[in-house]
């Protein structure tokens, strides 16, 4: 293997984009030993904490999201040219092999100056819609390497498509793999429902679900519920259950949450494509809300793909309006009072795991680079 190979990652203004990533990182170290990997992100400081402490170089340069008023135009275009001259200053300086984008407005500057530079490069996606970065870029790159095969139609024809699956982080490949060679025995604990809310918490969830557990009573007097209600929604949350309500546990972030969802029973989420992936590879049947707002309604199609194969329901905000609540305590009624269709969906939703995502990505960079894949993961 050859020491000269320098890759660079480039995405990150969330931690959805820079965890596939760092998992990615994981696997080309361990595929291609000697190869020097640096992320290029927006310079947030949870992304720079992120990076750092997995022990990867990091670099921050200018981007900027597309703009949602005239002033902002003027310095989404200043901010992403300087972006543009910065990364190809340092992808000349670093003599750059390729370059992996993870997605979203902070890749597009790097991925763009490597394509004008002849640079080999991947895009991920992680949604069932592409991100426009994905979509402008999509007919420039070798190869683009999808979460979902039905995000197909929104990108280039001229876009080489490989559907490896969004790779999840190490602390979910260690539990699926444990639990590949120890098949679960049926569950000794309470059973335990789990409201998910995601990175920056989903007000809507902690709005209704103090309702929907109060609605469901006695039907839940058996489960254990874990709210992660999101950084500063922790206490008005915690305000809605009854005080005397010890079955419920709140919290705003939960860091080891794939201990948890391997001992879950009910997932309660919005549709990002990082939490599906993971729900995949931990086999929880979920109530999913997908997100009405996120860009041209993508959760939703992240949330049917799931849903057609039978691996979790869902519940539109804005169809059910004002009977949000009662829609989502009917939906969580008949998973709670069912364990055969628990069951089954458990066993569909593991159909959509994508343990290998990392290293399948890992492959097509070693073919795009026209190098050996070392095939024992160290
Ligand atoms: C509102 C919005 O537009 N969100 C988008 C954003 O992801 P967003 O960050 O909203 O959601 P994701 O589900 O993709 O990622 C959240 C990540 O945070 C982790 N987590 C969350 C809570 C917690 O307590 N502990 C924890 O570890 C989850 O396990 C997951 O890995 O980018 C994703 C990837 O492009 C999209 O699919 C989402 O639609």
């Amino acid at each position: 293997m050859s020491s000269s190979l320098e890759i660079v990652i480039a995405g990150g203004g969330s931690p959805s984009h820079v965890h596939p990533g760092l998992a990615l990182a994981e696997a080309l170290e361990s595929h291609l030993p000697g190869v020097s990997l640096l992320f290029a992100g927006t310079g947030r400081p949870f992304e720079r904490h992120l990076v750092r402490s997995a022990g990867y170089n990091y670099v921050a340069l200018p981007a900027r999201p597309a703009p949602h008023n005239p002033i902002e135009a003027v310095r989404f275009v200043t901010d992403n040219a300087m972006g543009f001259m910065a990364a190809a200053w340092m992808l000349r300086e670093q003599q750059s092999s390729l370059v992996i984008g993870l997605g979203g407005f902070a890749s597009a500057a790097t991925v763009r100056a490597a394509v004008g530079r002849g640079i080999p490069t991947v895009l991920m996606e992680q949604n069932a819609v592409t991100g426009r970065t994905t979509r402008w870029l999509s007919g420039m790159v070798e190869s683009v390497c999808t979460g979902f095969s039905e995000v197909n139609a929104y990108l280039s024809p001229l876009a080489e498509v490989v559907h490896t699956g969004t790779p999840s982080r190490p602390q979910f490949l260690k539990q699926y793999r444990q639990r590949q060679q120890k098949p679960v025995l049926p569950a000794s604990r309470e059973p335990r429902l789990v409201i998910l809310g995601g990175a920056s918490g989903a007000q809507t969830l902690n709005q209704h679900m103090p309702q929907v557990v109060a609605m469901l009573g006695d039907e839940l007097k058996d489960w254990r519920i874990v709210h992660q209600t999101g950084e500063g929604q922790l206490q008005a949350t915690e305000a809605r259950y009854p005080a005397d309500q010890s079955r419920v546990l709140t919290v705003s972030y939960i860091d080891e949450l794939a201990s948890l969802l391997f001992e879950t029973d009910i997932v309660v989420c919005r549709a990002g494509g990082n939490t599906l992936a993971e729900l995949a590879l931990a086999g929880v049947p979920a109530v999913v809300v997908p997100y009405p707002d996120a860009a041209e309604n993508h959760q939703m199609a992240n949330a049917r793909v799931y849903a057609e194969a039978g691996a979790c329901v869902v519940v539109d905000e804005w169809q059910a309006g004002a009977r949000l609540t009662e829609c989502l305590a009917t939906e969580i009624r008949q998973l709670v009072a069912s364990q055969e269709r628990r069951n089954q969906m458990r066993e569909a939703m593991e159909t959509l795991a994508r343990p290998n995502a990392a290293d399948d990505i890992a492959r097509r960079c070693c073919e795009i680079l026209d190098v050996g894949f070392l095939h024992a993961a160290a």
